[in-house]
């Protein structure tokens, strides 16, 4: 079922006689237990999304419903309904982590117990149990960060709205995170994620959008998306220690491209065993480092559907 509805949304900004269209028609869904990726350009209209579920702008048209009602009507609910870690960090000044994050559990309604053992558990998950009690002033930015998230999701809405989450965070913590994330879904909560780090997003989204220019460029299922765009190819990515020159593409493989030392092909993937022998041989002839044969990523695909997008544009 669906909990978050947009429906035709289109929002323009007007601002000293300029107009910025930054939503432009866009419908998307998102259903009960899922994470759903937005992704889109720097400028691409995601806050605006953002901005609109949670009532703090109102579109020029279409409709927005969350959990069957309407927040354009009722811009309020918005609020209520999501729960939310804005894209700026937290300023938190001289208060705690544990502080704000039961405050804010407490003003979205739980009872002190619960909102005392949320907090230990997020605190526990995410290893930051040692800077609990420490003022906002005297913490990191990756801290500040997580206590953000902390302060979302101690008392999920039906919705929760993470924007750029993993900004800041250390390697090792992005994967804690990503795991609580995950847990937010388990009661049903839809988890929205906006974030330009797809790579690390690919195995912790159900669905994605992708927006270019404030248009939905494609909706989906990430694995389906990805298989439609990827088909049944692969890459080869190796460390070039030769100038372009010295790299001619080979038959068997659909593109080669060159960019600061990285050499990267595309082939079909029944094609590997060829891709591993010409590795190996331009390795032997010192014209190459380490390489590797990986699947090709969310993040390529990305990268290939806003190449299109800006294509299509400039034809
Ligand atoms: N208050 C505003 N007044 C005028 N234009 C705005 C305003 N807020 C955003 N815009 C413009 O609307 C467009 C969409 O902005 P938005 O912040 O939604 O993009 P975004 O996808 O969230 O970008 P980023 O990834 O950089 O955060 C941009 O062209 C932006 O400059």
């Amino acid at each position: 079922m669906a909990v978050i509805e947009l429906d035709h949304v289109t929002k323009t900004y007007k601002s000293r006689g300029r107009k910025t269209l930054a939503n432009n028609d866009v419908s998307l869904s998102v259903n009960e237990g899922e994470v759903f990726g937005l992704f889109g350009h720097n400028g691409a209209g995601k806050t605006t999304i953002v901005n609109q579920l949670l009532g703090l702008l109102r579109p020029d048209s279409g409709s927005i419903m969350i959990a069957g009602k309407d927040v354009v009507k009722e811009p309020n609910l918005g609020r209520y309904l999501c729960s939310v870690q804005p894209q700026s960090r937290t300023p938190l000044g001289e208060l705690t982590p544990r502080a704000v994050t039961q405050i804010m559990g407490k003003l979205r309604g739980i009872d002190d117990a619960e909102v005392e053992r949320r907090t230990k558990e997020l605190f526990g998950k995410l290893d930051i149990e040692q800077w609990a009690d420490v003022q906002g002033n005297k913490l990191s930015g990756g801290v500040l960060r997580l206590t953000g998230f902390c302060m979302a999701a101690v008392a999920p809405g039906r919705a929760v709205i993470l924007d750029e989450p993993t900004n800041d965070v250390d390697p090792v913590r992005r994967r804690y995170l990503w795991s609580a994330i995950r847990d937010l879904t388990r009661d049903g909560t839809a988890v929205v994620v906006v974030t330009h780090a797809i790579r690390e997003a690919e195995s912790a989204v159900d669905t994605i959008a992708i927006l270019n220019e404030g248009k939905v460029l494609v909706q989906g299922n990430a694995r389906e998306i990805k298989d439609r765009t990827a088909g049944d190819q692969m890459k080869l990515e190796a460390v070039a220690k030769a100038g372009e020159e010295q790299f001619v593409k080979p038959e068997w493989a659909e593109s080669l491209k060159l960019a600061e030392a990285e050499l990267v092909l595309t082939f079909p993937r029944d094609l590997a065993t060829e891709a591993l022998r010409w590795a190996g041989e331009q390795r032997d002839r010192g014209l190459v480092a380490q390489y590797s044969l990986t699947e090709i990523t969310l993040e390529d695909m990305y990268i290939e559907l806003i190449g299109k997008a800006v294509d299509g544009v400039q034809r």
